[in-house]
């Protein structure tokens, strides 16, 4: 049986259970606008949405419809036009301490090591005698990722999977709590993707992290999420939640499983009827 509530209906699904523990991530009525060209664009309208601690939840949605803007006013990267958000029940005025973000792009500095690119966001925030201090912790998150041996390469020696991986060390060097990952694995290989996605939500899993993460793919968007945020354009808006009531440990073949595919129909439905509703 696949819960699906309509945001469109008093915000059905994306609010806590009463007793459940204070939300990591909270947002209340979000609006965003931009100008451009001397017009306004209506990036996000009315977006309110709470996540758990140690949930998985992820923004699905076509493109332009707001994903991004959404996970970087989380990040505090971005203010809201309008409407809260609160990070660990606290305002975001910055970017909170505990997040961790990612991107499409590993974007790692060509001339150091892994290991230095790893330590860089400790070397930034506290200097480089922390960052050396931190070496043991880098050891522990290469081995966690599988590259144990790669610490002393540069970047243009690992392949675009690998480099990924030393971004997934370099977020979680400071030991965020919750974490952001805007697409962090559309650029690569379908096989190495999907190998990614199943390190992700083990990593997740076993660290007990938050994370929120947006993609354009409904398959991806069920095999990781505990929740799915379907989220449809002009204005950019949550159209419902999809709850993903699928086991937590899932390898690949899971994706041939009548479950799964139905949880699939129902994030397109729910796409489909956002599309429909753009257009009219
Ligand atoms: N800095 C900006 N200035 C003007 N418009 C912007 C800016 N950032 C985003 N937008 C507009 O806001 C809307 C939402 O953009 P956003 O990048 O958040 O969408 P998205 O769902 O992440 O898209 P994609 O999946 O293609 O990355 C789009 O219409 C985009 O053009």
């Amino acid at each position: 049986m696949i819960s699906v509530s309509d945001q469109q209906m008093e915000g059905a699904g994306t609010m806590p259970a009463p007793g459940s523990p204070p939300p990591a991530v909270s947002i209340r009525n979000l609006d965003r606008t931009f100008t451009r060209d001397g017009n306004t664009i209506q990036a996000l309208s009315g977006v309110s949405l709470d996540v758990a601690p140690g949930e998985f939840v992820v923004l699905l949605g076509p493109s332009g419809c707001g994903k991004s803007t959404l996970l970087n006013i989380i990040a505090g990267l971005l203010p809201p036009t309008s409407g809260t958000i609160e990070v660990a029940s606290h305002a975001v005025t910055g970017v909170p301490d505990e997040i961790g973000m990612m991107f499409q792009k590993p974007v790692l500095l060509p001339w150091r090591t892994v290991r230095d690119n790893i330590v860089l966001p400790i070397e930034m925030s506290k200097g480089r005698r922390a960052a050396k201090a931190a070496q043991g912790r880098v050891d522990e998150l290469l081995d966690l990722v599988g590259l144990k041996s790669f610490g002393d390469q540069m970047p243009n020696e690992l392949s675009g999977g690998m480099q990924q991986r030393a971004a997934i060390c370099r977020m979680l060097i400071n030991e965020p709590d919750i974490l952001l990952l805007d697409e962090p694995f559309g650029a690569l290989d379908e096989f190495t993707r999907e190998h990614m996605n199943m390190q992700m939500l083990d990593l997740t899993h076993r660290l007990g992290r938050t994370a929120i993460l947006v993609t354009h793919s409904i398959s991806e968007a069920v095999f990781l999420a505990d929740r799915i945020a379907v989220m449809c354009a002009r204005p950019g808006r949550i159209m419902g939640i999809v709850d993903v009531d699928l086991p937590k440990d899932r390898t690949p073949d899971i994706a041939t499983s009548p479950e799964f595919q139905h949880h699939v129909e129902a994030a397109r439905d729910m796409l489909k009827r956002g599309h429909a509703m753009e257009m009219t």
